[in-house]
């Protein structure tokens, strides 16, 4: 059995149905992860499994908002999570053909183009007639070497398996970058992890200790109808540590109070948070590539 996996972002114009492409290839309502910034590249709005292969799909935040001085290397940065992808899809609205925008994320390709698939995902075709369509297919394929090009219509579901199929066949032999039971529940773990990180950020300002991930460890539901959930805040020296802990351990109690109350009200119901402080030296080199995802690395899953 071979399997693969790997990153895929979906990138595209604000409306062109990223999150109703998502949304049907995971097949449940995946994308509530919040868009808050954050020190990520880029993370997860879902995952689906297709055959043998593991499709991890990576958001891309701030990347398209237009910018009026908008200089190449600024280009590179932004398009971090892009970047870091296995493959990219372009998804272009069919009515609306190569606006601004599009040529805008056009050039941005050129940039990160080696090294990874790039298709094309022409969305909406119901908005079209089919001739139009043929056109814009070439005129685009003009302009960007594209690996593929498919016609879709997210929201209705035309054409969006040939793409998930297509992906699951160009991804990377690999294994999976997620055990199989964690996949439904992911998104909660994430954003749990999220509400934490952000707590430890907003008490511990400058002090922040860099290169600082939480990942959560397990969620488990219980019969009263409560949450236990264990998360493990990464530090990659042992003065971090003290500096998440705090003076006779009250960082990290107000933390957890403060991210508890938030997963509670989120949730609607009660929560068990514990959190751990764990030194991992060597964490960046180990997992660089999946951390950065917000993935649930742990040593000796290469
Ligand atoms: N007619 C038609 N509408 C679609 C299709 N796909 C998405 N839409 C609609 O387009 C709108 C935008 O879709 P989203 O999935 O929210 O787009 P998005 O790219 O995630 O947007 P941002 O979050 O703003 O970046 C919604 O109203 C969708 O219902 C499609 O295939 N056909």
């Amino acid at each position: 059995m071979t399997t693969r996996a790997g990153f895929i972002a979906l990138i595209g114009e604000p409306n062109a149905g990223k999150s109703t492409l998502l949304n049907r290839m995971v097949g449940a309502k995946v994308s509530i992860v919040t868009h808050k910034v954050q020190t990520t590249r880029a993370r997860i709005r879902g995952v689906a499994m297709e055959g043998e292969a593991q499709l991890v799909f990576v958001d891309t935040p701030g990347l398209f908002k237009p910018r009026r001085r908008l200089d190449r290397a600024m280009v590179a940065a932004a398009w971090g999570g892009a970047a870091d992808a296995d493959i990219v899809v372009l998804m272009v609205e069919a009515h609306r053909g190569v606006t601004e925008g599009v040529e805008r994320i056009l050039e941005g390709l050129e940039e990160i183009g080696q090294g990874r698939k790039i298709a094309l995902a022409i969305n909406k075709i119901d908005k079209v007639q089919p001739g139009h369509l043929l056109e814009l297919a070439k005129d685009l394929n003009a302009r960007y070497g594209f690996a593929e090009t498919f016609m879709i219509s997210a929201e209705r579901g035309h054409g969006v398996e040939d793409l998930r199929k297509w992906l699951a066949d160009e991804l990377p032999e690999g294994p999976w970058l997620y055990p199989e039971d964690q996949i439904a529940d992911l998104p909660m773990r994430m954003i749990a992890a999220e509400m934490t990180r952000e707590k430890l950020t907003l008490r511990l300002h400058q002090e922040l200790p860099y290169q600082m991930t939480v990942e959560t460890e397990s969620w488990q539901e219980r019969k009263d109808g409560s949450a236990r959930v264990d998360q493990i805040i990464y530090v990659v020296r042992d003065g971090h540590k003290g500096i998440v802990l705090g003076k006779g351990g009250e960082t990290i109690k107000a933390v957890s109070q403060a991210a508890r109350a938030e997963l509670e009200e989120f949730l609607d119901r009660k929560v068990h948070l514990f959190l751990q402080v764990k030194v991992r030296p060597n964490w960046l080199e180990e997992s660089e590539r999946y951390s950065e995802m917000g993935l649930d690395f742990k040593d000796g899953n290469t």
